[in-house]
């Protein structure tokens, strides 16, 4: 899709007119929770089906949270079921042809069959279901980050998915991915440095992140370290909390967030789900899956779609749904949270619930309520579901084009640098100044220093064996910088790949950072080491061949780990990964042989 600049858009959909609605600046700039009564109401003006374009207008500034508004339709994902992989080529080429002609669709796993919905700023949409039913799946289709083996037509103010989209969606995932080395406050600060706006000063910025952290509790253990594996940090639900501060921080027009209570307590659910209401509020479409809420936090919730094994059961108002199934004559027999009654019927656990007459006449099994409930969701819910989506009105076209507007960084390519800079060499600095990691160090030089001690380069023989040394000493840190570059990428990996989808900062920043950080690393490891080697080995003492040798094996080390850096850099974006693993090894092969040349030389 075609992605415009700002100005473009700006000049295009219409006159700038004052912002009739101002105090949304500050909600989108400054404030949090604060406006929300303002807010609120000026939403309750715009709702779905009456947008007034003059109000939107607000919305050109880019800083503003863009109103987005969101509808699904016979959303269906499937993925194909893992096979050993044929070794007969001909038979491989077959089920290639076939997979792509369609004719192996058992081959295949439906995780969604056809979810259809949609929701607007101001409400919260919560997704419910049984584990396994496509909660996940839906979201981040919703969110763009499954995009393959997708149908069914998801649109944001009617228009589909573009990678414009990207830093007006933010994400919670289930999975908290946040740097083990920082504390939370340090999270935060960096999260806010890189994201807010660079009109907002600095006080501005730790005041919002100040705000963010009361809101969530988080002050208790703003100097804590996250931790995670084996660095021992803040707890399960503070993680939580933090992966929310760290998007919400930055206004999200459209917020998913991927079971955010699990791991709270129920008061500090309830409390996430009120801040969550501030949000959405304040003009953002928030969507939430959620495993079981108790009875106060589902009546939260402005729409619910549940859904059973990729089938949704039921689409609407959280507060319609017991009266609809009721309708079905679907009743709980004894008192129950609506949402463990909800969760009951995804599963087709009906112990304590009646059925209605002609249910039981068909003898149910566990299978046949659910196929009922599918059933009675394409004839009653879907067909309102879909002519509402229909039937209301096109998104104003301001709204559509700015929808498509890439929105521009926030701050310099320099000021990207700086920050990133110091967060890599916050994370990365115990690594760098591991004990053990000078021992071994110190330790190879000391020996290769008595093994060579005193070696003199007289004869021909003794030469060859000082080369023997100086090659050793190269292929030592060659391989000390690729695996320095092995360990570290791997982790890294999952916050780059993270960050990168919510377009952060720039990937030149992040390869730049890294190469820079880690040349503490090789600069200091590299020079102890020669400072010991050289002199105990007896090369020449000269100034200037100490030097000399000291810039070489520099050279050697940041050349290796730069480009190590560079290789995993383009693995994770590269659509071709595949064909780049077998030029590891050549160009290493490459470098080697030119290494050993240079020192011959
Ligand atoms: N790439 C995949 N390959 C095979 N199966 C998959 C894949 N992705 C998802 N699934 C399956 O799709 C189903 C739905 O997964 P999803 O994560 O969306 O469930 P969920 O409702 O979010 O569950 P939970 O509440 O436990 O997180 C699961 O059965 C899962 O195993």
């Amino acid at each position: 899709m075609e992605t415009r600049k700002e100005g473009e858009i700006e000049d295009m959909s219409m006159p700038l007119s004052s912002p009739t609605m101002g105090s949304m600046q500050i909600a989108g700039g400054n404030g949090f929770g604060h406006n929300i009564e303002f807010m609120s109401q000026a939403y309750l003006r715009n709702r779905y089906s009456e947008i007034d374009i003059e109000d939107y207008t607000v919305y050109a500034d880019k800083d503003q949270p863009l109103p987005i508004f969101l509808k699904f339709e016979d959303v269906e994902y499937k993925v194909r079921n893992h096979q050993p992989a044929s070794i007969n080529p001909v038979r491989a080429v077959m089920s290639k042809l076939a997979s792509q002609l369609n004719l192996e669709q058992d081959k295949y796993k439906e995780i969604l069959k056809g979810v259809t919905g949609s929701t607007s700023p101001g409400e919260i949409l919560a997704l419910m279901g049984p584990s396994g039913s496509g909660k996940t799946t839906l979201l981040k289709i919703i969110g763009g980050r499954l995009t393959d083996n997708v149908k069914g037509n998801i649109t944001y103010n009617d228009i589909p998915y573009s990678p414009a989209l990207k830093r007006r969606i933010g994400f919670v995932t289930q999975d908290d991915i946040l740097l083990p080395q920082l504390t939370v406050e340090e999270t935060l600060v960096f999260s806010a440095f890189l994201r807010l706006p660079s009109d907002m000063s600095l006080q501005q910025k730790y005041a919002k992140v100040e705000m963010i952290m009361k809101e969530l509790g988080l002050e208790r253990c703003r100097h804590t370290r996250i931790g995670g594996g084996l660095v021992k940090g803040i707890s399960g639900g503070e993680r939580k909390r933090t992966s929310i501060g760290y998007e919400i921080l930055v206004d999200p027009s459209l917020l998913l967030l991927d079971e955010p209570t699990s791991g709270l307590d129920s008061t500090s659910a309830n409390k996430l789900i009120h801040i969550l209401q501030g949000v959405a509020k304040a003009g953002r479409t928030v969507i939430t899956t959620i495993h079981q809420p108790s009875s106060r936090m589902f009546h939260m919730f402005d729409k619910l779609l549940l859904i059973s094994e990729g089938y949704p059961i039921y689409s609407g108002k959280g507060r319609d749904c017991m009266e609809y199934f009721s309708s079905l004559r679907f009743i709980p027999e004894i008192a129950m949270n609506p949402a463990e009654f909800l969760l009951d019927l995804a599963t087709g656990q009906v112990n304590d619930i009646s059925l209605p007459e002609d249910l039981v006449a068909s003898q149910g099994s566990v299978d046949s309520e659910r196929a009922y409930l599918q059933l009675k969701y394409k004839t009653h819910l879907e067909p309102k579901e879909k002519e509402e989506n229909h039937r209301s009105t096109k998104a104003p076209q301001h709204l559509q084009m700015a929808i498509q507007v890439k929105k521009d960084w926030t701050i310099t390519w320099w000021e990207q640098f700086t920050i990133i800079m110091k967060r890599t060499f916050r994370e990365r600095r115990r690594d760098y100044f591991d004990k053990l990691r000078l021992l071994q160090s110190l330790g190879v030089s000391v020996l290769l220093g008595l093994l060579w001690w005193k070696s003199s380069a007289a004869t021909e023989a003794q030469l060859r064996d000082q080369i023997g040394l100086l090659f050793y000493i190269c292929i030592f840190w060659t391989s000390s910088s690729i695996f320095g570059a092995v360990y570290v990428f791997p982790f890294e990996k999952v916050y780059l790949v993270k960050e990168r989808k919510a377009d952060m900062y720039r990937l030149s920043v992040y390869y730049v950072c890294s190469t820079l950080c880690d040349m503490v690393a090789h600069v200091l490891y590299p020079t102890s080491f020669m400072l010991i080697v050289y002199f105990m080995a007896g090369f020449k003492r000269t100034a200037i061949c100490f030097f000399l040798s000291l810039f070489t094996i520099l050279l050697i080390a940041i050349i290796s780990q730069g480009r190590d850096d560079g290789l995993f850099v383009v693995d994770v974006v590269s659509s071709h990964r595949r064909l780049l693993r077998p030029a590891y090894t050549e160009i290493y092969a490459v470098d080697e042989v030119l290494i050993v040349h240079v020192l011959w030389l």
